[in-house]
């Protein structure tokens, strides 16, 4: 039997309707038809281990229960990894696998996502040597150890100190007050026996700053913690539950002098501090994993856009017309305006990512040849697109999640979950506010620049034609959307600027005038993310090499973003572009002809993500739409219903209502 006729029929008749390729918008989303294979073939060898799928749904289990549980999957799936290395001689296809075995995060996360790169790019060569193969290999097991109980956005005010001892040619680690804790490292909790620890460098007396230290603090063979050294986990959060983050204290801690990462900075045996070419790179890795975050918002989008999506088409609710049979929820053009723009969001974070991804890059290259001209702009770009894309990417798994209705409060829609995984990216790798004032500060230089007539970088150049170009009537096309948001960051950043100098004028310094104006400086900056995800997510479509078809269909999706945005941001427009009320009322009815346009093709569309039942592990989402079944089958596997009758029952329920009749 094939998979179409187990199908609920409503999907089958909307798969039906779709009026492009699916495997083409596959292969375009993932790369390539190979990219495609490859990533499938990756998923079906993980899938195919039997020790990887879960007896119960993982709500069940306890705290701890679910951390043994993840860390035993993600050493097997560790296995899978290490034998397709092994058979292919390269490392497996990107692909999110680990979603359908870990479920939640995995207790690696961090000793893959910031351990590993941290060694790769601040070690010296012979530092990569010694470390590089054993935790490549998971012989050593680490985490990226930077944030305290104190202090995590202001990385300079971290408490943690390393005292050199040229006596001895060691690091001296301790944490002297209760502020100064290391607390939310993943894997930090039970898991790793080495990390990555961020601490005050201290040479005789005299403060260096903040420096990368290896530190390894665990037995290798009883995991006992070693002494001198205080860690634990720091209990249950939002979500990451499985991701095992911790807390960490030294007590007069050696290190040896070489585990100091020292590719930037460097302490010779004699104590003798010699300053890298910038202090900034030591910050290398938070720029790496904001670029991929990026990324994963795309992912998630596109995760709750195919649960919420297919389920809306499966769900009848209520009749748009009375004569007819209640109509599939998806019909509703308020459920579109909720969905379709995660459908659209997901293709934008994806196209930023790749833009983003090239950026980085092209800067490393740069990096590796002493040139560092572009570090700033890549450091702004990615610190903003990072903050909005993870604000907008957890607002859209939220409002798909409300879309579903009370099935969507199910655990086993998987939405809770996933909104609870996707809105920590807010936090994590720099709080939101914060990374959109260190983007704010570059614009701030930038429009100096700009009033001094200098050439700009790349991503800011807008700011010199908007100068140019304000009296230019508006264009209700895209490449006028796209203008028409520069204009609004122009006339954001311009504003900004001016209260500053307008409170300096009042006699403030800049610190107090920027605090001052730095709601304004906080919205300039989102403004000018929004037109960098305006811009390059329509020059990605219109550059694709997809058929007509379906780049039709894509050019819609990227039109949907604009023209959402326009109409959620049209106060801005009218303040800072030529947009008329007459343009907003075309781009509204605009908005509502392209959501009707998208309609016959948006499962189609969620289809293109290719996420699999298992990646998606929702009752709600899976392909076969059998939604009300997998609820039921769900359900039944709680433990409540593995008894006729619980033993709550006797001890308190009939003792009280035998109470009750007397
Ligand atoms: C490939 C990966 C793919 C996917 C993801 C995989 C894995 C995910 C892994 C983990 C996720 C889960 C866990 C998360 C882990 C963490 O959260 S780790 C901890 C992260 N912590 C932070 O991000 C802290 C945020 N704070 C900061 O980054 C900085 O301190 C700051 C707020 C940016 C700056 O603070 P401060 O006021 O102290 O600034 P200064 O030190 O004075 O510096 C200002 C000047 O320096 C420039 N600057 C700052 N940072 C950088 C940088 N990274 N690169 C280059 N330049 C930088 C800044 O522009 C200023 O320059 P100026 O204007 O010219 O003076
Ligand atoms: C799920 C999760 C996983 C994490 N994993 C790790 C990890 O593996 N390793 C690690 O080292 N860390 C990790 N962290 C910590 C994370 O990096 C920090 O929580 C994050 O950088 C924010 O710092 P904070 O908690 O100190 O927030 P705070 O800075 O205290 O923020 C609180 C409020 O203060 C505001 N604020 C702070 N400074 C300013 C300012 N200068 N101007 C204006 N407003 C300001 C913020 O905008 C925010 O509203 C993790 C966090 C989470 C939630």
């Amino acid at each position: 039997m094939s998979t179409e006729t187990k199908c609920n029929p409503d999907l089958v008749r909307e798969r039906a309707k779709c009026t492009f390729d699916v495997n083409e918008l596959i292969n375009l989303f993932y790369g390539s038809e190979k990219a495609t294979k490859e990533r499938r073939h990756f998923e079906d060898a993980v899938l195919a281990v039997k020790e990887l799928k879960d007896a119960i749904p993982e709500e069940y289990l306890s705290h701890k229960e679910r951390y043994e549980n993840g860390v035993r999957k993600a050493t097997i799936l560790r296995d899978v990894y290490r034998d397709y290395k092994a058979k292919h001689n390269r490392d497996p296809p990107p692909n999110q696998i680990t979603k359908a075995v870990i479920k939640d995060i995995s207790p690696f996360l961090l000793h893959n996502g910031m351990f590993v790169p941290t060694i790769a790019g601040q070690g010296t060569p012979e530092q990569q040597a010694e470390w590089l193969p054993k935790a490549e290999s998971m012989q050593i097991i680490g985490t990226y150890a930077q944030t305290e109980l104190g202090h995590g956005s202001f990385i300079r005010g971290l408490e943690t100190i390393a005292t050199y001892d040229p006596k001895t040619e060691e690091f001296v680690l301790n944490n002297p007050t209760l502020t100064s804790f290391k607390w939310w490292p993943g894997g930090l909790g039970s898991t790793v026996n080495h990390c990555v620890v961020v601490a005050q460098l201290y040479i005789n007396g005299k403060s260096h700053g903040i420096h990368p230290f290896i530190a390894q603090i665990r037995d290798l063979d009883t995991h006992k913690p070693l002494p001198g050294v205080k860690v634990g986990e720091i209990g249950p959060k939002m979500g990451f539950q499985t991701a095992n983050n911790g807390f960490l204290g030294f007590d007069n801690f050696r290190i040896p002098r070489k585990n100091m990462l020292m590719k930037n900075a460097q302490v010779l045996k004699d104590g003798t501090f010699v300053k890298g070419i910038n202090e900034k790179l030591t910050y290398g890795t938070m720029v790496m994993v904001r670029v991929g975050i990026v990324g994963d918002c795309s992912f998630y989008a596109a995760l709750a856009a195919t649960i919420a999506v297919r389920y809306s088409a499966v769900r009848h609710q209520s009749h748009i017309k009375a004569s007819e049979p209640e109509a599939q929820i998806l019909d509703y053009l308020t459920q579109q305006h909720k969905l379709f723009i995660a459908v659209a969001s997901s293709h934008v974070y994806r196209n930023a990512y790749l833009w983003m991804e090239k950026m980085y890059t092209n800067v490393m290259k740069e990096l590796s040849q002493d040139k560092q001209d572009n570090l700033p702009e890549l450091h702004a770009t990615a610190c903003c697109l990072k903050a909005v894309c993870s604000r907008d990417a957890g607002s859209l798994v939220e409002e798909c999640r409300l879309a579903c209705g009370g099935h969507g409060y199910m655990a086993s829609s998987n939405l809770p979950l996933t909104y609870g995984v996707t809105i920590a990216a807010v936090t994590y790798e720099g709080e939101r506010t914060v990374l959109l004032l260190q983007t704010a500060r570059y614009l701030m230089k930038a429009w100096m620049a700009a009033l001094k007539g200098k050439v700009l970088s790349p991503s800011v150049s807008y700011l010199l034609n908007s100068l140019k170009e304000s009296k230019k009537p508006w264009q209700n096309t895209p490449e006028g959307i796209v203008k028409g948001f520069q204009h609004v960051s122009f006339g954001k950043v311009k504003a900004a600027y001016e209260t500053i100098q307008k409170y300096m004028k009042q006699g403030k310094d800049y610190e107090d005038a920027w605090n001052l104006a730095s709601v304004q400086l906080v919205k300039a900056s989102e403004a000018h993310s929004r037109a960098i995800l305006c811009e390059v997510s329509w020059e990605a479509v219109c550059s694709s090499s997809a058929s007509p078809n379906l780049s039709r269909v894509l050019q819609q999706l990227a039109q949907l973003y604009l023209t959402y945005w326009t109409l959620e941001t049209s106060g801005d427009l009218l303040l800072y572009s030529n947009i008329t009320k007459d343009d907003l009322i075309i781009l509204r009815d605009k908005y509502e002809e392209l959501l009707v346009a998208i309609r016959p093709n948006a499962v189609g569309l969620v289809d293109g993500f290719d996420l699999r039942d298992e990646i998606l592990n929702s009752t709600l989402g899976s392909y076969d739409g059998r939604v009300y079944e997998r609820l039921m089958e769900e359900a039944l596997k709680s433990p409540l219903n593995q008894e006729t009758v619980n033993s709550s029952f006797h001890k308190y329920l009939k003792p009280m209502m035998e109470k009750a009749k007397l």
